[in-house]
């Protein structure tokens, strides 16, 4: 079982350090991690660095991982593309990326199962400059599943779909995490689907963490006020969960 653990992590933009002293516990795969935090926190910085695209101080221990740094896949905020490729085109080029070029029919297959659990079968001949903005982000979901990562970091997969999607991709994830043993982190402003979706939550604050734990935990008024400098609530719907109930900012 992957196992991942970041020890005063630190990421460079040029030379401005983004990013610094960014300890964790060690997660494990099987596990979804929500990142969350104001714009410009320094999330995306993280997966960057985590993800090896961002030079800076620290250490990445990643331990019991078959593939290393290369079963870290990152999938991007921004998911434009200009390629005249179709839907499928695109994914068999992610999951061809610093592999042999030879097509098998395993590859075909493994295609389509994304594309049929994302629900995106259908736009599979489409032209990607064709697509609505929730259907890029859906492919550039698939692309990135097709790799079978053991550790996925998604930077705000959710932001373009509507509500039945987001549900739908985030249970599709944390489901995938499991039986597959695959550590998630996924970057969300939405801190509703981080209550109800993530094991952990990790706060990204000034570009450093502010705390971490589990999400019930971590999620809770004072937080709130504190990072986000809004007036909240959080209370507990007929089902258990906790939800965030916005009064205003502070
Ligand atoms: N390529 C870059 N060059 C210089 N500074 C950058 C670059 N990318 C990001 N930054 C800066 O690093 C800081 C953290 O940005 P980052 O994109 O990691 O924030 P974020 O938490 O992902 O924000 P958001 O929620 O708005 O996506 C910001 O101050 C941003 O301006």
């Amino acid at each position: 079982m992957v196992r991942l653990r970041l020890q005063d992590l630190g990421a460079h933009h040029g030379r401005h350090l983004a990013l610094s002293g960014v300890n964790t516990p060690s997660f494990q795969g099987g596990e979804l991690v929500a990142v969350i935090g104001p714009n410009a926190a320094g999330k995306s910085t993280l997966f960057k660095r985590m993800a090896g695209l961002l030079k800076g101080p620290g250490q990445l221990h990643l331990d019991g991982s078959a593939k290393g740094p290369a079963g870290i896949c990152y999938m991007p905020q921004d998911t434009t593309a200009n390629a005249v490729l179709t839907v499928y085109e695109s994914v068999l080029l992610a999951l061809k990326q610093k592999a042999s070029w030879a097509v098998h029919d395993t590859d075909l297959e493994r295609i389509h199962s994304v594309l049929l659990s994302l629900g995106i079968a259908d736009i599979g001949f489409r032209n990607l400059g064709e697509l609505s903005g929730g259907q890029r982000q859906l492919v550039s979901i698939a692309q990135t599943l097709v790799r079978q990562p053991e550790v996925l970091l998604m930077d705000e997969p959710t932001s373009a779909l509507d509500m039945h999607r987001q549900v739908q991709v985030l249970g599709f994830v944390r489901d995938l995490a499991r039986q597959r043993g695959m550590l998630v982190f996924v970057a969300l402003h939405d801190l509703n689907q981080a209550l109800r979706f993530a094991d952990h939550t990790l706060v990204i604050a000034d570009g450093t963490v502010r705390c971490s734990g589990p999400s019930a935990e971590v999620i809770t008024v004072q937080m709130l006020r504190e990072v986000y400098q809004i007036d909240a609530r959080v209370e507990r719907c007929s089902r258990g969960m906790g939800h965030v109930i916005v009064d205003g900012v502070v």
